[in-house]
């Protein structure tokens, strides 16, 4: 059996090998003719797999994605065909959280901003944005969650409308591209809402780049709007609107979903879902090959507030590392390239954090962290 693999994959190596014959693909590189003769298709969310790349492809027995977006898989195709297809949901979600709450952390100090006054609206209430109001509820921020879809299907949270969303301090989006059905996504804020959007008010976009017409963010801060942006995604990557760089407070290549554990827990997901496919039983878990964190033990010896909660998060993951690499080096390197080459990231989890007096605070547990046993 062939299997071939995106090599932007953690641990393909270790989880396929057993499995079938290992072939690594660059995701934009794959043609017609590369994937014609395989059995597997293990993708990421760069590879358009569609009837124009299987064309000459007549055994493909199974698809895979490791990401939670699906907008890159034609389903009605595959599904035309026969071929069994997997995502990863929820595979990435903690480390988007992760991502949101860094880039909170870092311009709440940057503007003096007190996070517990202020309300983050979430867009798409999913597994990113259920993990993400999971990290704002141990923190005591407030938030409001939109989610049409959810409301409609009898989800017990209490839901507010996009209207009432976009008037929260902070705007964090977490919805999937879509252009068609009663919600689509594509260009969700657009023109006319964007303009409704204070100077006092935080974008964060870390889902796709299409969900806000960037051409129409960049004429509004080109105009002199205050709004903070925190951009990860892009409209038609890798060819990102340069311009809008220099109006974002942090700017990222796509990555809020690259913590090791977020894109290894994709492999890890497509692995079982093609053990289930083949009716193999699995043998493999991720614990098995994920490394110890380079800082995995953390000592902490004062009361714990919030100064020591910020340096924590941070400690982990600040976002303005990769908000940096991406100013100076993504005209160098090269979108794509700024992400392949992604410095390891570990989330929260990674840590062990031991409070002196270990039963004065939960709020490093209900984060994330790990309590020493
Ligand atoms: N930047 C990154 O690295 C990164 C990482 C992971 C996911 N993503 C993107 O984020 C998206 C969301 O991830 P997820 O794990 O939460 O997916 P999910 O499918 O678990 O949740 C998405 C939620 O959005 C809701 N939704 C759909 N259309 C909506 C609309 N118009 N308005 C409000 N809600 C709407 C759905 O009902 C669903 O509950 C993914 O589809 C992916 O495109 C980006
Ligand atoms: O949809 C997802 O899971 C994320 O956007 C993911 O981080 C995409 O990563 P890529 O497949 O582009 O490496």
């Amino acid at each position: 059996m062939k299997i071939y693999y995106d090599e932007n994959m953690p641990f393909a190596r270790e989880f396929f090998a057993g499995l079938g014959e290992l072939i690594p693909f660059a995701g934009r590189e794959l043609t017609p003719q590369i994937a014609a003769d395989a059995d597997v298709l293990l993708v990421r969310s760069i590879t358009r797999v569609n009837a124009a790349l299987l064309s000459d492809n007549k055994g493909l027995q199974f698809v895979g994605t490791a990401t939670i977006g699906v907008d890159h898989i034609d389903l009605g195709y595959l599904n035309s065909r026969n071929i069994a297809f997997s995502a990863a949901p929820g595979c990435n979600a903690v480390s988007v959280a992760e991502y949101v709450l860094s880039a909170l952390v870092v311009l709440a100090e940057r503007y003096l901003l007190d996070l517990s006054a202020l309300t983050v609206g979430i867009v798409g209430a999913g597994n990113t944005g259920t993990r993400l109001s999971e990290k704002l509820d141990a923190l005591g921020i407030n938030y409001c969650l939109c989610d049409p879809l959810l409301e409609q299907q009898g989800d017990e949270r209490e839901f507010s409308s996009l209207e009432q969303v976009l008037n929260c301090d902070v705007i964090s989006l977490h919805v999937p591209l879509t252009t068609t059905g009663e919600y689509p996504s594509h260009h969700l804020l657009n023109r006319d809402n964007l303009a409704r959007l204070t100077d006092r008010q935080i974008l964060i976009n870390a889902c796709r780049g299409e969900v806000v017409d960037n051409q129409a963010l960049l004429a509004l801060k080109q105009q002199g709007h205050g709004l903070k942006l925190v951009w990860d995604v892009w409209e038609n990557e890798p060819d990102v609107l340069q311009p809008l760089i220099e109006h974002t407070e942090i700017a990222t290549a796509h990555i809020a979903g690259y913590s090791l554990e977020g894109k290894a827990r994709g492999t890890e997901m497509l692995y079982l879902a093609l053990c289930k496919q083949l009716k193999i039983k699995p043998n493999l878990s991720l614990e098995q090959f994920l490394p110890q964190a380079a800082i995995s033990y953390v000592e902490i010896k004062q009361h714990f507030d919030e100064i020591i909660l910020n340096q924590l998060v941070k400690m982990v993951y600040d976002v303005r590392r990769d908000d940096g690499i991406f100013r100076q080096q993504l005209t160098s390197q090269g979108f794509d390239m700024l992400r392949k080459n992604y410095p390891v990231r570990r989330e929260f989890s990674a840590v062990t954090v031991a409070l002196e007096e270990q039963a004065s605070s939960d709020v490093p547990h209900q984060l994330g962290f790990n309590f020493p046993r």
